[in-house]
């Protein structure tokens, strides 16, 4: 928890930086304009999660970032195609585009890695993720630690930009998208925020205190689905599942269940969590946003956190409507606007 506190402070930071160009934006439009804000979160979140997972290699870590999400283009653009055996070793232009800038991504990564290795007697590993990593299994604490090797370190890495950044951008995107469409909901938020933090930047303190500022993930999911594959012969809910099954959990149809989560199910209410996760529906792991279980999200804490700062200090500043957005939903991986969210900001400042 300490850690989450001070990667909060980069959370603020980079979201102060990102509001000061909203601000002039606003200031040359007499105080309102429009933004698509579905972009600059996607930009927020990389350099968030460049910041946090390599520290002061944040540069050369949003180099990687950007890397990589060319080879994640690369291939969602055959994903939904029949993929025929043995074609991604053909010496196509995608494939050659693909290994080179895999090997490029690699080498970056390793770079960073040997620097992080190299002053680690100097200034010691860092309090960022890659840090973090590369303290946890460091050889001097002896074989009790998981050893990792270069390449699993480099997929761990690989693993954070990839599982923490449209998910989160995502959840930010819905947020912004169902506030401005709930004014009234904005306006409880905006006073519970004004309440407990002023205009100050918001503390982990202040965001605890805050009793309505709980992002509701039930509402904003943006994995809308998981698998699971079945270890061994098992029966679940009367129904016989074999070894080597594959499961498909319906996250977002779970989510809209009455039986489950009442008859107000398909509602925008943020008082639904006020008492907790757990009790919010009639089942306490009813919320599979994160997932469950062993293998749930670990950075499930990082991006609730990340999303009430960011909507902590919006709602601080600025009063939104979203009048032109068109509604249309597309899942790849996942749930993402397919035109955007294009937002009309009001500077409650000028
Ligand atoms: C709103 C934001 C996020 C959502 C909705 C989300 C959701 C999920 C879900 C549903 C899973 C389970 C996937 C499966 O089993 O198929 C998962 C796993 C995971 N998430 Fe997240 N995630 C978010 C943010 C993050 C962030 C910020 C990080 C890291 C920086 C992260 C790292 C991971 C990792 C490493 C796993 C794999 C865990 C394992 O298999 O043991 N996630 N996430």
């Amino acid at each position: 928890m300490d850690k989450l506190k001070m990667m909060m402070m980069t959370m603020s930071d980079c979201s102060r930086s990102m509001m000061s160009e909203w601000e002039s934006e606003l200031g040359a439009k007499g105080g309102l304009a429009e933004i698509e804000l579905s972009r600059r979160f996607e930009e927020l979140t990389a350099d968030v999660i460049s910041h946090v997972t390599f520290g002061s290699s944040y540069k050369e870590g949003k180099q990687v970032f950007l890397a990589q999400r060319e080879l994640q283009f690369l291939a969602f653009s055959t994903f939904l195609t029949v993929q025929i055996p043995g074609f991604s070793y053909l010496l196509t232009m995608k494939n050659f585009k693909t290994w080179s800038l895999d090997k490029k991504v690699r080498g970056m990564l390793m770079d960073i890695i040997m620097t992080q290795h190299a002053n680690k007697d100097v200034v010691g590993y860092g309090n960022d993720l890659l840090g973090l990593l590369l303290e946890a299994c460091a050889p001097e604490h002896g074989e009790s630690r998981p050893q990792l090797s270069m390449d699993e370190i480099i997929d761990e890495c690989k693993t954070f930009f990839f599982a923490g950044h449209d998910t989160t951008s995502h959840l930010l995107t819905w947020t912004m998208f169902l506030l401005s469409t709930h004014p009234d909901w904005q306006e409880k938020l905006r006073e519970d925020i004004a309440m407990e933090c002023g205009d100050e930047v918001p503390t982990g303190d202040m965001l605890n205190k805050l009793k309505m500022v709980n992002i509701d993930p039930k509402a904003v999911q943006p994995k809308t689905l998981i698998r699971r594959k079945v270890g061994t012969d098992i029966e679940l809910g009367g129904i016989k599942l074999p070894e080597g099954a594959l499961l498909t959990i319906p996250i977002a149809t779970i989510h809209r269940d009455k039986e489950v989560w009442g008859e107000d199910a398909d509602e925008f209410r943020l008082e639904r969590f006020e008492n907790g996760v757990t009790r919010a529906a009639k089942h306490p792991d009813a919320l599979l946003s994160f997932s469950s279980g062993p293998r749930s999200c670990i950075g499930q804490n990082f991006a609730m956190i990340k999303a009430k700062v960011v909507i902590a200090m919006i709602l601080q500043r600025f009063f939104t409507l979203s009048p032109k957005y068109v509604h249309a939903p597309t899942d790849v991986i996942t749930l993402r606007p397919k035109y955007g969210l294009p937002m009309i900001l009001k500077s409650l400042k000028l």
